[in-house]
């Protein structure tokens, strides 16, 4: 067998962990999505269409690691540009792959099909270098290596998304092997001065502070450093509380632990403990519009430490050329006991069973949910009121939460679930979607029949976009009604002559009895997934998505400034 250029990528996917692919065909990719089934190492794995599949990469990434898409030229990889905006907000490195025009075309004034209708084709690549960190175009079998590795090796070390087309003609051509794949994981070494003189800085900083926290941020799993954060916990012996987004990176289990902070929609207490602290140890935050309520609450200034990804601010001075890892690991090994602000022990916000007769309330969803989720179960929370309802339950060991807090795109959280589900089956997947999000991608809950991945859906149907109207409401936030526990009778006709995609169970729950039977049944459903549509009052959501709204909506309304 000749070794080609598809055979060279597919090996190096296979390198860098990848046990499966996700890939929607098209006439560009079909020969490239050949070369991968015939060199194998990554199982190809198909979507229903394109945001789906580069979603899907974008769950893979958040369980395996790194991920990898395959779509076809424009009207693929255009939808698949959403894949990457998200990948590229939420710091994941997944690889958008797709096929292009035959090499022999460009220059030729040829007119191609799913092309805007233009002879220049490169306006694809000009919109994947602005939500990539590296893209390349393979028009030739001889520098194949040298782009395939300069993607992968930059997506791994930035933990960013990157872009590959490769013209059609070009995937089956004789290409080089590839060497080691230690290559593609090599990382610059830390500056040491820089790295002691930050260490020197904020030792100083913390020696002179009485009360110290930790506040856990948004980009502290993208930095790989959730072990070395325990251990400086357990070393300051302070409080620790979490940023919404990064809920589950720090176990709630853990002594130090005192809840999600949010402004003023945080877990009773943990405000208390950040607003009054004298230093605050940032450890890889985000600030942005949501999580800081409408920019009312940023965590910056002379009482803070933020450590970021690659620098360090304390003090009113600056250093980089080390990785958080690193610092973190540094300052750990050095830093003095600091537990005088941690007193007393947390109290999570238990919710009271709800009577099982009476009209199912977002409270009793959320206490069934929580009870369901243990530490072995995968949470997908998806845009909406799901997302305040995943922040206040309270996590046993091990148990994690998936959300997309800073691209937000409403649907992301069903072919998410699907990749993450794929790349984790030895976890427990579940998911809380509402009706709105849920009518962007409903169709991979086909995929999930088809492959017969065990995930359960709570389908929230609230009738209309909650969230929303609690920002800002009018006729726009209302939408038409499905059925949607009737969709699996839909999705469950199976593969002609096969056994196998029929297993997908549909149930509706109305009552809190109703969703503890249904949830009985979706554990014993271990061939498919089981969607349990929760009918809930419109009205009825937490108090914190309509404070939180209030205050993203003031935010949203200022007035231009005066000039
Ligand atoms: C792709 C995309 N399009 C529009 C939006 C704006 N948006 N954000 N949340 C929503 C409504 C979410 O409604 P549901 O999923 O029903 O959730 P709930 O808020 O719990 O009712 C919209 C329409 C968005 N976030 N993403």
């Amino acid at each position: 067998m000749t070794y080609t250029v598809g055979h060279y990528l597919a090996e190096r996917l296979t390198q860098i962990g990848l046990k499966h692919h996700f890939a929607v065909a098209g006439d560009y990719n079909l020969v490239l999505l050949d070369q991968l089934i015939e060199q194998g190492g990554t199982k190809q794995i198909y979507d229903c269409n394109e945001l789906n599949c580069s979603f899907a990469a974008e769950g893979y990434a958040r369980a395996n690691g790194a991920a990898a898409a395959v779509i076809t030229f424009s009207v693929g990889a255009i939808s698949a540009m959403n894949g990457l905006g998200g990948a590229y907000a939420e710091n994941l490195p997944i690889l958008v792959i797709s096929g292009a025009p035959n090499s022999n075309d460009h220059g030729s004034g040829h007119v191609l099909h799913h092309t805007i209708g233009t002879t220049e084709y490169s306006y694809q690549m000009e919109m994947a270098k602005h939500v990539t960190c590296a893209a390349e175009s393979i028009t030739s079998a001889e520098t194949a290596p040298a782009k395939i590795d300069h993607v992968i090796r930059t997506m791994l070390r930035e933990k960013k998304p990157a872009y590959l087309e490769i013209a059609c003609n070009i995937s089956a051509a004789p290409c080089v092997r590839p060497g080691p794949v230690s290559s593609l994981h090599a990382h610059p070494r830390p500056d040491e001065a820089s790295l002691k003189a930050a260490l020197d800085e904020s030792l100083g900083f913390l020696t002179k502070a009485n009360k110290v926290a930790i506040l856990v941020g948004t980009k502290l799993r993208a930095a790989e450093a959730l072990k070395e954060t325990i251990e400086l916990a357990d070393k300051l012996g302070c409080p620790v509380t979490v940023m919404a987004a990064a809920k589950s990176y720090f176990p709630e289990t853990h002594p130090g632990f005192r809840g999600v902070y949010w402004g003023d929609v945080s877990s009773p207490g943990a405000q208390e403990i950040i607003e009054g602290a004298d230093a605050v140890i940032c450890l890889a935050p985000v600030w942005n519009d949501y999580s800081s309520g409408g920019w009312k609450s940023i965590v910056r200034g002379e009482k803070v430490l933020e450590v970021d990804p690659d620098r360090v601010t304390v003090n009113g001075k600056t250093f980089d050329g080390f990785r958080l890892k690193e610092f973190v690991k540094a300052l750990t090994e050095k830093a003095p006991k600091k537990s005088a602000a941690l007193t007393g022990a947390y109290k999570p916000v238990m919710l009271p069973k709800a009577d099982p007769a009476k009209p199912l309330s977002n409270d009793e969803m959320t206490r069934q949910i929580n009870e369901l989720v243990d530490g072995n179960t995968t949470l997908f929370a998806e845009t909406g009121d799901s997302w305040f309802n995943a922040v206040r339950m309270h996590l046993p060991e091990g148990a994690k939460v998936e959300t997309e807090m800073q691209w937000g795109h409403i649907g992301w959280s069903v072919p998410s679930m699907f990749g993450n589900a794929t790349a984790s089956p030895e976890r427990k997947h579940v998911l809380m979607v509402g009706d709105g999000s849920f009518q962007l991608t409903a169709q991979e809950v086909a995929q999930m029949v088809r492959y017969e991945l065990p995930v359960i859906i709570f389908l929230v149907n609230n009738h209309g976009y909650v969230i929303e109207i609690a920002i800002h409401d009018g006729p726009y936030n209302y939408i038409q009604n499905w059925d949607y526990a009737a969709l699996m009778q839909c999705f469950n006709q199976g593969v002609p002559g096969e056994e196998s995609g029929k297993y997908g169970l549909g149930l509706h729950a109305t009552t809190g009895a109703e969703l503890a039977e249904a949830i009985a049944k979706a554990k014993k459903n271990t061939r498919g997934p089981t969607l349990i549509e929760c009918k809930l009052d419109r009205t009825d959501c937490t108090k914190t998505l309509v404070e939180w709204g209030k205050a993203v909506a003031a935010a949203n309304s200022r007035k231009p400034q005066s000039v």
